[in-house]
């Protein structure tokens, strides 16, 4: 993947991006001085401590948040503000409308393409729908669907509008162990059929290996660049060999100091965190 992706051109560049909140007493800054290129078709996961600046950098991208100092564009365009070549998933499943069945839903996120006829954005939709597996479900509400299902009709909303980039922060965090599984091995086969463009936010270094091919690590708050790790070697299947527990170990002395301690398969890492 990597090698696919080294001259493919450049989605998304944040350089020296610097993002400030206001606060009691001046501003709190979040982000310090990160710059990142993500290339079409890679999949560069932020990981680093609560409160490092991950989910603030993903708004900046979104276009919720301009930065302070640095800049952060899309295709050589500096973001101003959101727009339907990003799309955002958050954890929030309940994103989508309560009142609308899955195709509904999904159709909803291409309302704001222009230029496409009722006919066209239908097959869009329904085509998303079956490639995240949920063509028996189209016509169900998501009150009868489970928090995997509503997650995959998230993700078929994103990929039907053909955004440049999805960014996702921490889509999967509220799901149990082994739908979260699933749905990480199903996003990486989507992402390498579909070759579409990632931008991910997570704090499980597991989750961030076997998702990305490219890691950008952040110190605790405010965040600022520690590492970079290319991890497009490792996918579903990955867990548990040798080279796998040698980037998780070193990852984890990075961000955290001290050996990665296994017990059972991830049990992420919550309890070191500062
Ligand atoms: N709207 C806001 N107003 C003021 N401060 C904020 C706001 N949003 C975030 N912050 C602060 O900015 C810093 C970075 O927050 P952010 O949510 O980006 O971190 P994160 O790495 O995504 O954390 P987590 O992993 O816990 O979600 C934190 O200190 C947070 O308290």
């Amino acid at each position: 993947m990597a090698g696919a992706v080294s001259g493919s051109p450049t989605v998304l560049e944040a350089r020296g991006l610097t993002l400030d909140f206001p606060a009691a007493q001046g501003s709190l800054r979040a982000v310090d001085n990160v710059s990142f290129t993500i290339r079409q078709g890679e999949r560069l996961v932020l990981l680093g401590p609560s409160g490092c600046g991950k989910s603030s950098i993903l708004k900046a991208a979104a276009g919720f948040l301009s930065p302070s100092a640095g800049s952060i564009a899309l295709r050589g365009r500096p973001i101003t503000g959101p727009g339907p070549d990003r799309v955002v998933v958050f954890q929030e499943f309940d994103q989508l409308l309560p009142w609308k069945t899955v195709r509904d839903n999904v159709l909803f996120g291409l309302k704001r393409k222009p230029g496409l006829s009722t006919a066209e954005a239908r097959d869009k939709a329904d085509a998303a729908i079956e490639r995240v597996g949920l063509a028996r479900a189209a016509s169900a509400y998501p009150h009868t669907l489970s928090g995997g299902m509503k997650q995959r009709v998230a993700i078929a909303r994103a990929l039907a509008a053909e955004p440049e980039i999805l960014l996702m922060d921490e889509p999967f965090a509220a799901l149990d162990a082994l739908t979260r599984e699933r749905l990480q091995e199903e996003l990486v086969g989507l992402a390498e059929t579909l070759g579409f463009t990632l931008l991910f936010v997570t704090h499980a270094i597991d989750e961030a290996i076997l998702v990305g091919s490219r890691l950008h690590l952040l110190s605790a708050h405010p965040g600022r660049t520690v590492a970079t790790f290319d991890v497009s070697a490792f996918g579903p299947g990955s867990w548990g060999s040798q080279d796998f527990e040698h980037v998780a170990g070193e990852v984890h002395r990075i961000l955290f100091g001290g050996a990665l301690r296994r017990s059972a398969r991830p049990v992420l890492q919550e309890a070191t965190y500062v």
